[in-house]
């Protein structure tokens, strides 16, 4: 809900005007001066304090808190269940019913053989250091980058340079430990060094991250000791299924490979057409080495993903003049390359046009995300759209963007939005001689030049053996440009090199293989999708949404409150009464069921606290809109009705005003138009 200007909220003074006034007095909230202005910048972001309301209030606490609690493990409470659960109910209407999606519920528990072909069992890993006396754990990047910052950090100090609050906060991309900085003045070449290195951080091999720690002396900034050469650590949780301990499990990394090994049965749902797209909303586990990030880095999570299957030749969007206009605040690779985070506001169709993003495809699903993100209060000025630098994106990607949310930890990456090519499919389809394709009836048959294997059999058995099979088949679904690679080579060499579906590289030779041209007339087009991917992690944007919601009253620091959209506030409408009279508190409750029968989630408040203190309970926990019913409300039939943020009240009918409540909750109007509403009830006055 957008709240007008507030000199439109006027409202002349009358009888019921003053029953709020006094209301107001004794909640001591502010006055109804409606002409002032909102500052809700009166006072700089204050982390502890916004913890504490979120500890307070029982949005999240570390998971098992009465035993010591676990590093990367949270509970969530009532208000943080309730908004992670409207969060996803938007990001459920958003894509999965707007764009007909369809939806997929998938294990957690993975066979091992799936992660092993997706290639998660070799490469789902970071670098870990030890300090080698006391055997603390680092994430071996994230310690380099914050020593270096650090350093930088002091650099600046010594040299007088003062930073900007936003710079300081936000340019650094990941915020890991807190390391102290000392005012030291670098040499302008290592300050050179130390800038080039940061914005390579995510690039860096283990052995390199090792060799980077002993050229720049990296130890451990709390003891000082020195830390170990840095060792690859699987973030899967690994497990068994059934008692045997034959079947490998383990708990899935991302929902991802759960829409993959079922993608035969959704193409058959779909009718054997592309384009569609499956989305799953489902945990994710991840074993991370160190996390001190709170909800943004966490071991268990819930993801939220889409796959839309596209075909390879043909990546338009039939929706995508819809999204054209969206602006983006883009962050492409080249403007990082050159060491810099300046960012290109512009439109998505313009990125698309000037080839920025790649396609039509992937430029919507940015479009839409940045919608998605905008609808559930993400501040638009603290979002950005970062491009993957090509070292950073996977072998097989073809373009990826990461949406960044600034918060106090700097910017971090909440979605991620990639073209995966036709990678997953083709190895679950190599792996288990499924046919993972489109076959497309062509209207005309048409002749295609191919190139066919033809293996000397028992020759090539007996060279490789159990992989036989799986290298035949490999090599027989080869796209013709890679087979036409291994023909040249073969010819001009006699042998060629061949990686495998498993990764591995094997060597073919002329005696067992060779490579002819045929022609065929195809009246079928057969092709492995193309899968463009919008991965969202929930609790990253829950948490930088609660940071962008939060702010202090101006006339009292202590007083927080979270701006939380109606959308997704986890209660709509508090309900509270002035005194503990027994016919009042019947009303309240009448009231409560009143709004339950209309669907909007409400939350009596009947203890003996004061009203100033139940309000302020209900800033704290994001409730939009309160109703307060008082002895007028037994005499005339009227409540009134409090907007959090302002905290402007109305009078009204209680009908009338649980009626403008359910218009207000479902955005259909705004605080003016609830203004207007209840304004033109003169029968408020008429009932006196
Ligand atoms: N440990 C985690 N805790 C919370 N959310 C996570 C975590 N790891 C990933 N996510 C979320 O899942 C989304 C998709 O996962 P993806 O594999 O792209 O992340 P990632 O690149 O591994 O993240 P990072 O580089 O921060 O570890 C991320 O954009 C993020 O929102």
């Amino acid at each position: 809900m957008r709240i007008r200007p507030y000199s439109s909220l006027v409202r002349p003074f009358s009888r019921t005007f003053s029953i709020m006034s006094s209301a107001a007095a004794a909640s001591n909230s502010s006055p109804n001066d409606f002409t002032q202005p909102l500052n809700k910048t009166a006072h700089a972001f204050d982390k502890n304090d916004f913890d504490a309301i979120l500890s307070r209030r029982f949005f999240f606490i570390p998971s098992f808190e009465i035993y010591g609690g676990v590093a990367g493990l949270y509970d969530y409470g009532p208000p943080g269940s309730a908004l992670q659960a409207n969060i996803l109910d938007v990001w459920r209407k958003h894509y999965i019913i707007e764009e007909d999606m369809l939806e997929l519920d998938t294990t957690i528990m993975t066979l091992s053989d799936v992660l092993k072909t997706s290639g998660h069992v070799d490469k789902f890993a970071d670098w870990m250091v030890k300090d080698s006396k006391t055997g603390e754990i680092f994430r071996a990047d994230h310690l380099v980058e914050a020593v270096i910052e650090a350093r930088l950090k002091g650099d600046k100090e010594a040299r007088g340079v003062t930073e900007q609050p936003a710079e300081e906060e936000g340019d650094k991309k990941k915020k890991k430990k807190k390391v102290k900085h000392v005012a030291i003045k670098l040499e302008d070449s290592v300050v050179e060094e130390y800038e080039s290195l940061l914005a390579q951080i995510d690039n860096y091999t283990g052995p390199e991250l090792g060799e980077l720690m002993k050229k720049h002396k990296i130890v451990n900034p709390e003891t000082g000791n020195d830390m170990t050469e840095p060792v690859e650590f699987n973030l899967m949780f690994e497990s068994n299924i059934g008692p045997t301990g034959q079947v490998k499990g383990y708990l899935r990394p991302e929902t991802a490979q759960g829409h993959f090994v079922n993608f035969a049965r959704l193409l058959e749902f779909n009718n054997g057409r592309v384009p569609f797209a499956s989305a799953q909303i489902g945990k994710s586990f991840r074993n991370e080495i160190a996390p001190r990030q709170g909800l943004l880095r966490v071991r268990e999570f819930t993801m939220a993903e889409i796959e839309h299957y596209v075909d390879p030749t043909d990546k338009r969007h039939a929706r995508f003049n819809e999204v054209k206009s969206v602006k983006l605040a883009l962050l492409p690779k080249d403007v990082q390359q050159e060491g810099k985070t300046d960012l290109t506001s512009m439109t998505v169709g313009d990125a698309v046009g000037q080839k920025i993003i790649d396609n039509e495809t992937l430029g919507y699903f940015l479009a839409r995300t940045q919608l998605f993100l905008e609808k559930i209060g993400i501040d638009p000025t603290r979002l950005r759209c970062r491009q993957h630098m090509a070292n950073e994106m996977a072998h097989y990607a073809a373009d990826c963007w990461d949406f960044e949310i600034q918060s106090s930890f700097g910017w971090i990456e909440c979605v991620g939005c990639a073209d995966r090519s036709a990678y997953d499919l083709t190895v679950h389809s190599k792996k288990t001689k499924q046919p993972l394709r489109v076959q497309q009836s062509l209207p005309e048959p048409r002749v295609v030049d191919k190139l066919e294997c033809v293996f000397e059999a028992k020759a090539f058995g007996l060279q490789f053996r159990k992989d036989a099979g799986m290298l035949k088949e490999h090599l027989s679904t080869m796209e013709k440009e890679q087979l036409q690679v291994v023909k040249d080579d073969l010819e001009k060499n006699g042998s060629a090199k061949v990686q495998g579906p498993d990764g591995k590289t094997y060597e073919v030779t002329s005696d067992l293989l060779s490579i002819n041209p045929i022609t065929v007339t195809e009246h079928i087009r057969e092709f492995i999708p193309n899968v463009i991917e919008p991965s969202f992690g929930i609790g990253r944007i829950l948490y930088s949404l609660l940071e962008h919601s939060f702010w202090a009253r101006e006339q009292d620091k202590a007083r927080g409150v979270l701006s939380l959209p109606s959308v997704v506030a986890p209660i709509k409408c508090l309900i509270v009464c002035l005194s503990q009279d027994p016919q009042l508190r019947v009303l309240i409750h009448d009231i409560s069921r009143k709004l339950r029968r209309i669907g909007v989630s409400s939350r009596v408040d009947d203890s003996s606290a004061s009203i100033g203190k139940k309000y302020a309970r209900n800033d704290e926990l994001g409730t939009p809109f309160g109703c307060t019913v008082d002895f007028a409300s037994l005499k005339n039939g009227t409540i009134t009705l409090r907007e959090r943020d302002s905290t402007a009240q109305l009078i009204g009918p209680i009908d009338t005003v649980i009626s403008v409540v359910d218009q207000l909750v479902k955005g259909t109007i705004d605080w003016q138009g609830a203004t207007e509403q209840l304004d033109t009830y003169s029968g408020v006055q008429d009932v006196d």
